[in-house]
């Protein structure tokens, strides 16, 4: 599904972000990716959603070898990679509804699917009520809520999380963590970067460590951090 292969990234000014990384996440899996600050993290996201492009390697989505391809933000990546940031990043000019509706305008959807499929992902997020509001107008969790309704209305088979609790209460993170939990139920695999170590730690699932741009751990079940869990 997700699959990197000895994959370096060194930026303009001599900065190597990631070294010779080797990685494979397969279709249905939930996965953390975390790391201090400058780890790597963002980087490796940048490489799957081509934003960036690796110094050296392979990097494969589903069986496609997208360092081969040359344009950015590609269609292909657009239709099986939804993306959800830490800042929401929504059009402050549109609804909710109409949010969520320009994810499936801007990849040339049939307006009557876009009629069926809006409603059906702001009722599993529970934003039925909210179709009208404006960004403004919104809770953090609710924004939130409206990113991944807006992620997942094309149903991409993976979606890729960077920190998305980072702006929200313990509690409304929690919520989040539920949504993103009874989506990849649905089979949706979840790559999702984030320093939030208690959700971590309960949610048992794989974990990919990495420090200075190389991966020091890899672990089924894994932890936050096996130095601060074991002292
Ligand atoms: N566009 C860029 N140009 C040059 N260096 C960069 C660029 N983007 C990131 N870096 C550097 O690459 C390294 C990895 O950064 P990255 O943003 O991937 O880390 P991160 O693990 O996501 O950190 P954080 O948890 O703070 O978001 C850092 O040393 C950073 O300064």
């Amino acid at each position: 599904m997700i699959k990197f292969v000895n994959v370096s990234k060194e930026y303009k000014n001599g900065v190597k972000a990631l070294v010779n990384i080797n990685l494979t996440i397969s279709k249905g899996e939930f996965v953390f990716l975390v790391g201090p600050s400058g780890a790597g993290k963002s980087t490796l996201i940048k490489l799957i959603l081509k934003e960036e492009d690796p110094t050296e390697g392979r990097i494969y989505l589903n069986d496609m070898d997208i360092t081969k391809v040359k344009n950015r933000r590609i269609p292909y990546i657009r239709r099986n990679v939804g993306v959800v940031f830490q800042d929401f990043r929504l059009l402050p000019n549109k609804t909710v509804y109409e949010n969520v509706a320009f994810a499936m305008e801007i990849i040339g959807a049939h307006p009557k699917d876009i009629r069926r499929n809006v409603p059906m992902v702001l009722s599993m997020v529970d934003l039925s009520q909210k179709a009208h509001c404006y960004p403004h107008e919104l809770s953090g969790g609710e924004h939130q809520r409206v990113a991944i309704s807006r992620a997942i209305v094309n149903s991409p088979p993976i979606l890729i999380a960077d920190e998305p609790t980072g702006n929200l209460d313990p509690d409304t993170a929690w919520e989040i963590m539920k949504v993103l939990r009874d989506i990849n139920r649905r089979g949706t695999t979840i790559l999702m970067a984030t320093h939030a170590k208690d959700i971590v730690d309960v949610m048992k699932k794989r974990v990919i460590a990495i420090e200075g741009g190389r991966i020091i751990r890899d672990e089924e079940k894994g932890v936050y951090e096996h130095e601060l869990s074991n002292s």
